[in-house]
């Protein structure tokens, strides 16, 4: 008897990912990326989590189109609206919290008329006051990391990619983050989270993968891979670097 599995949303398959940098006098190369496939389903909250500098980010970067893989591909089911959330990312400093939201939106496929309509939830839900009339470049990290957080989830994008920013707010506001997000993932919203937290991708996250290294290690019920992640965290902490 044949048994029916639901069509991947997303599936990646081997791919990997090398950078090249220019020093003075030489060029270097890094592979961040090792032979990487996994899917990701329609409506799921997906974990990525793993140490600093296993390529988390890199991955979220490569599932944006922000940057190609160097072998392998990236499928998509369907084209997908997506909205990166990362630190620092695709914001003009020198305009207001109210015009960046305005532009955010736009450039996610709203219209002038649809994304005016939304400025007053994104305010509310950002907590920015008055800021949010204030340019950019006067925000800290965590009402940056507000702004964007507001503006993709009163948007509705198909793909909601969340790189470590709920890390970085108050705690009140943080919590609230993620109760919005909770609340958006019992719908049908696709969210692919990193984090270097197991406990909370273990909140937020149904399924998950670890990355060591850029490769692979472990993946699939989020509680069988945080177990493996943090006793491998634990390890480390009793006899070194492995
Ligand atoms: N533009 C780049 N050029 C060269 N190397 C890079 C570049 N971006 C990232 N790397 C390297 O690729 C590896 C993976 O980086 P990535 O940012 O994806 O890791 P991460 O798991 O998200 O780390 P963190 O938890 O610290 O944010 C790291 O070793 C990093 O130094």
């Amino acid at each position: 008897m044949s048994e029916c599995y639901p069509q991947p949303l997303i599936m990646a398959k081997n791919i990997g990912l090398k950078y090249s940098s220019f020093g003075l006098f030489n060029r270097f190369y890094h592979h961040a990326i090792k032979d990487l496939s996994f899917e990701v389903y329609a409506g799921e909250t997906f974990g990525i989590m793993g140490r600093n500098g296993c390529g988390k980010s890199s991955v979220l970067r490569l599932l944006a189109g922000i940057i190609k893989p160097t072998s392998g591909n990236v499928l998509m089911a369907q084209p997908l609206t997506s909205a990166l959330l990362t630190l620092g990312l695709g914001f003009n400093p020198q305009l207001s919290g109210r015009n960046n939201a305005m532009l955010s939106c736009m450039l996610q496929g709203a219209s002038k008329d649809y994304a005016r309509s939304l400025l007053d939830d994104i305010k509310n839900f950002s907590e920015l006051g008055a800021f949010f009339e204030r340019p950019v470049k006067t925000y800290s990290a965590g009402m940056r990391s507000r702004l964007g957080f507001s503006t993709a989830l009163t948007l509705k994008v198909d793909l909601l990619l969340i790189d470590e920013t709920l890390s970085v707010g108050d705690a009140s506001f943080n919590q609230k983050a993620e109760a919005a997000l909770l609340d958006r993932v019992q719908g049908s919203q696709t969210v692919i989270f990193v984090s270097h937290n197991a406990a909370q991708v273990s909140r937020i996250c149904s399924r998950a993968m670890w990355l060591e290294g850029g490769c692979l290690k472990e993946s699939g019920d989020v509680s069988v891979v945080a177990d493996a992640y943090k006793n491998f965290m634990a390890r480390l902490n009793t006899v070194g670097p492995v």
